[in-house]
């Protein structure tokens, strides 16, 4: 019988300390599987975007290990380590980080051109579908301060997807946002992980925002404090 397929994303007793001393992350052990919707909270300073940043390889731990697909990622390079975020991992953060002098439908072609496997007409074609799959088709040709700022995130969200991620890692996505463009992201991440069977983890302030994940997280001084479906 084949083994089962590893979870997507491991941390096994991570710590993250800076070189000074200061703690962000303490022993951190956690799973995360394939569709999960998983909010992170706590207060300010306890560590969720350290954690977010573990997640997403974009930081490495001072102890512990971090396993992607089951992967050591602790041998790779920092080349490694772009190639497999740039392949696997999507990101949305507070600040849209649109380029602003390229259009929507620009900002979402380059990280496909990245990666190399479309080209061509192909190209052109995957980012106008992820644009209008989250209602831009219109707008794809706008500049970034051309769209209003639920739009700008929007299309945040649709380059972070440019590549087909098992993973989306947000850290505080709708904290620009007014309440019905909040609820338009969450709606949009719910269906990433229920319909799509990606993996989405956000770090939200918002309460009633995390009530609507599946599974919430809640940091206290870089400790996990209570961990719930
Ligand atoms: N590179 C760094 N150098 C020094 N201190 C840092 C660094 N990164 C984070 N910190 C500190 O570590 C603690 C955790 O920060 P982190 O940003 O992870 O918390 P957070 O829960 O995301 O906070 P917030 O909700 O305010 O964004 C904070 O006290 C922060 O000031």
């Amino acid at each position: 019988m084949a083994p089962p397929d590893p979870p997507l994303l491991e941390l096994r007793d991570v710590t993250r300390q800076l070189p000074e001393g200061a703690v962000l992350v303490r022993d951190v052990t956690l799973v995360f599987r394939r569709g999960e919707f998983v909010a992170v909270t706590g207060p300010s300073g306890s560590g969720k975007s350290s954690l977010l940043y573990l997640l997403g390889l974009l930081d490495r731990p001072s102890a512990g290990h971090v396993l992607l697909e089951g992967r050591d990622t602790a041998r790779l390079s920092t080349n490694e380590l772009a190639a497999l975020r740039l392949q696997k991992l999507g990101f949305v953060f507070q600040f849209h980080f649109l380029l602003p002098e390229f259009s929507a439908l620009d900002n979402v072609e380059i990280p496909i051109r990245r990666l190399g496997r479309l080209k061509g007409a192909a190209v052109r074609d995957r980012a106008m579908a992820l644009l209008a799959a989250l209602g831009l088709g219109d707008a794809a040709r706008k500049l970034p301060e051309q769209l209003s700022g639920g739009m700008r995130q929007r299309a945040a969200i649709a380059r972070a997807l440019a590549n087909d991620p098992a993973l989306i890692l947000a850290d505080e996505p709708t904290g620009n946002l007014d309440t019905a463009n909040a609820a338009a992201v969450f709606d949009i991440f719910e269906r990433l992980a229920r319909e799509e069977g990606r993996t989405v983890i956000v770090v939200t302030h918002d309460p009633d925002l995390a009530k609507r994940a599946t599974r919430r997280i809640h940091l206290v001084d870089g400790r996990i404090v209570s961990d719930s479906g």
